[in-house]
């Protein structure tokens, strides 16, 4: 069993059975990412990958804001803006930085489990980030958007320009929403494909969101965790290196106990039950 009650700005808890819920619990300054914010999504996301009780995650934000970015307090720190040290070591200082960001974030694109957003009110800048490297992503009526990123004069560097045309297409309007930083609501994130869901409140999103994540804890583990896999290794390769390489993967996984498990259950009518990862 592993011990999720090491964080500090993580609440950890299973709403149900292989389902875990990690809250971003900074309230007071709505969630903004800070240094410590960066290790423990870090630390936790590994965690959660070699944990056999979870399934799927949520991922949800405690208080007024799913996310406000970045915690403008810390920019100082991440520049390193000291006349001690030279060009190069500040450089290398604010390159160390930015490295500990992308991999907090793309630690829960990694995730063996599959990851569901949900968001309500602001998400913006980091927070963007962090929702694009998720699987899923649901939002409540009030949630509104922003790559904020180019108001603070600077591009993006945690993975929103990455991730985000792969999710919504790299056309005119991502280079719209992300060379103008406005505000875009949860409706247009519907029409665009940033969410697939709009629910009325941030209650409801999570109720949503707990429900798709109990259906896919119900499934195979490693049915899921493979097809989370070879959806991410297929979007970033050809179709022909995605099927040599999803024939080279199943190759091993098809020698699972869950196929006869799953197809006994069919034909039995009755629900599957597998064995932990
Ligand atoms: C390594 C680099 C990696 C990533 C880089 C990412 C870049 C970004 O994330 S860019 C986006 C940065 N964020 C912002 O620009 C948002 C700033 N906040 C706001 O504009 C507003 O707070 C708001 C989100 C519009 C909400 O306004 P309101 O409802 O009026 O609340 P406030 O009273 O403003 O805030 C309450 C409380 O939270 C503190 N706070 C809010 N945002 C941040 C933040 N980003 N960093 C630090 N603190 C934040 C705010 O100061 C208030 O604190 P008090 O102690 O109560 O004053």
């Amino acid at each position: 069993m592993q011990d999720y009650n090491i964080f500090k700005n993580l609440k950890i808890n299973f709403p149900s059975q292989f389902v875990l819920h990690v809250e971003l619990n900074r309230p007071a300054k709505l969630n903004a990412f800070d240094k410590i914010s960066w290790q423990e999504l870090h630390a936790c996301f590994k965690q959660i990958s070699l944990d056999s009780d979870v399934r799927a995650v949520l991922i949800s934000g405690a208080g007024k804001l799913f996310n406000a970015g970045i915690d403008l307090n810390n920019l100082n720190e991440i520049n390193n803006d000291t006349k001690e040290k030279d060009l190069a070591r500040r450089a290398l200082h604010t390159r160390k930085e930015l490295l500990v960001a992308q991999d907090s974030i793309s630690s829960i694109e990694q995730c063996d489990k599959p990851v569901i957003a949900a968001i309500h009110n602001g998400c913006i800048g980091a927070g963007i980030d962090l929702i694009t490297a998720c699987d899923i992503r649901y939002c409540s009526e009030d949630a509104f958007f922003s790559v904020k990123e180019v108001d603070l004069g600077l591009a993006a560097d945690v993975g929103t320009l990455q991730r985000l045309p792969k999710i919504v297409g790299n056309n005119s309007l991502v280079r719209e929403l992300c060379l103008t930083g406005r505000n875009f609501s949860s409706t247009e994130a519907l029409n665009i494909g940033l969410v697939n869901k709009v629910l009325s409140t941030k209650e409801e999103t999570l109720t949503e969101a707990l429900k798709t994540a109990n259906i896919i804890a119900s499934k195979s583990p490693i049915a899921t965790l493979s097809t989370k896999h070879l959806l991410n290794f297929s979007r970033d390769h050809s179709v022909t290196e995605g099927l040599i390489y999803t024939a080279a993967w199943n190759s091993a996984m098809l020698n699972s106990n869950d196929l006869m498990e799953a197809f006994d259950a069919t034909m039995g009518r009755r629900k599957p039950k597998f064995s932990k990862l």
